[in-house]
């Protein structure tokens, strides 16, 4: 995908997508989400890579190997740029969903990138150290993820920027690290708990920011978009 932000379409049904694009630049990067997704099917994204839009699917596959590798040769053929697993699944997880990928794309087209979560952006230390039962520190846990997809031949990782510069180190500049969790300096943080703005995120060495409500809740969607666009690109 390209370095655009790339703007969560956290929206119940098409049209509600649609109708919130009709006052947005054209040609941009888009994340369908969950929401999005499995209340609607894959149409949506066809439709959106008509409108000439970038997509980021992003479902978050976690499940037995083979399981996720046989959905993500059906997902190869749904069109999108991008599609993500969780790393927490393991390497045999990850391995499987590359090959499924590549078996379902198509003759002639580009294979999605494959990403793998780390640690959720919703997620404190505290909280991963309690609930999930990992010790030590959340920058940790996420460059052994990080790590681990790398060697596993994904193309990158999604994480915060708290960690984007470590990653970089650790799996080089090319690797991707697709960073959620974008708030404006005064901005609500929502049920998010590592948050950067998007300065921050480019100069942390993220390649690509996900953001979604700072936008599309936004009094002036359009507005946001460039003003996020602009801190992310001035570098
Ligand atoms: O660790 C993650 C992984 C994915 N997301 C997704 O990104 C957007 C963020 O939305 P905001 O409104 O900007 O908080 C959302 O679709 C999440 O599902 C994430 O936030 N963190």
């Amino acid at each position: 995908m390209n370095r655009s932000p790339i703007i969560a379409l956290d929206f119940p049904a098409p049209d509600d997508a649609y109708a919130f694009l009709r006052n947005m630049p054209s040609g941009l990067c888009v994340k369908v989400g969950m929401e999005l997704y499995l209340q609607n099917g894959p149409d949506v994204v066809g439709r959106l890579k008509e409108m000439g839009h970038e997509v980021f699917l992003d479902l978050k596959l976690h499940d037995i190997p083979n399981t996720v590798g046989r959905a993500m040769e059906g997902l190869a053929r749904v069109g999108a740029d991008m599609v993500n697993v969780h790393a927490a699944g393991g390497s045999d997880m990850m391995k499987r969903a590359l090959d499924g990928l590549e078996a379902g794309t198509p003759a002639g087209k580009k294979r999605p990138a494959l990403i793998a979560v780390t640690q959720l952006t919703s997620t404190g230390e505290g909280q991963m150290n309690s609930e999930q039962g990992i010790p030590g520190t959340l920058l940790d846990s996420v460059i052994r993820y990080a790590r681990l997809a790398d060697d596993s031949g994904l193309d990158g990782v999604v994480c915060s920027v708290l960690e984007a510069s470590a990653i970089r180190d650790a799996c080089g500049e090319n690797f991707l690290k697709v960073t959620p969790g974008i708030r404006m300096a005064d901005g609500d943080l929502h049920d998010q708990k590592r948050v950067s703005t998007p300065t921050d995120a480019a100069r942390a060495g993220s390649t690509h920011i996900v953001v979604g409500r700072a936008i599309t809740q936004a009094a002036d969607p359009a507005a946001a978009y460039e003003t996020v666009k602009r801190l992310w690109e001035e570098r």
